[in-house]
């Protein structure tokens, strides 16, 4: 259920698709890149079809959790950090670099993984205001009180019909 005061973003397959590819085409001016470093678990989907459209093949996982709870954050648990090898590349800032999630909400996340690799190029599919100054480029802009419904997370329902749900 979405409360009254949170507007719904739902985001199918086909418009994610687009919208990573169109976030490749915005990264594509920004490299090369020698590699990228996905945040699991929202990431590895963007992740998967920026490296196709970018033919980057050295691929690495940054695995941290926030949102235990269903909408609410939580404290953030780094369960895998990055390799040695992959933060080595470059000049060992994270130049060469690009760092790819679903989308940047409160900006926690993009912060501790900035920290890991700072000169890193920073990549979302979605930004909500608050997280935006954290990311180098993003596709489309959400205000903050939208939750957004990735493919993944949703199936197909049945649709009571409109008049059904008009009050009176
Ligand atoms: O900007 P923030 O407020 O930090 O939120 C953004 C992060 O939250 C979600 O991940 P989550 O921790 O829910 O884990 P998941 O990717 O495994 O779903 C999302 O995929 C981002 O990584
Ligand atoms: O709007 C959102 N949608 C899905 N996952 C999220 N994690 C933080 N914000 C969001
Ligand atoms: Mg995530």
């Amino acid at each position: 259920m979405v409360p009254p005061s949170q507007k719904a973003f739902p985001v199918s397959w086909d418009q994610f698709h687009r919208d990573a590819r169109a976030l490749a085409w915005r990264i594509h001016s920004e490299g090369p890149f020698e590699a990228i470093v996905c945040i699991t678990r929202g990431g590895l989907v963007p992740a998967a079809i920026v490296a196709r459209e970018l033919e980057i093949r050295l691929i690495e996982s940054v695995c941290i959790a926030s949102y235990h709870d269903y909408k609410n954050q939580g404290e953030l648990v780094v369960l895998k950090g990055i390799d040695e090898k992959i933060k080595a590349l470059g000049d060992g800032t994270g130049k060469g670099v690009l760092v790819v999630d679903d989308l940047v909400d409160t900006g926690k996340t993009a912060r501790i993984v900035r920290e890991m690799l700072p000169n890193a190029h920073f990549a979302t599919v979605y930004a909500k205001p608050q997280g935006r100054p954290m990311v180098d480029t993003f596709v489309t802009e959400v205000s903050q009180d939208t939750w957004i419904y990735f493919p993944w997370d949703m199936g197909l329902t049945f649709q009571p019909p409109i008049r059904e749900g008009v009050a009176g």
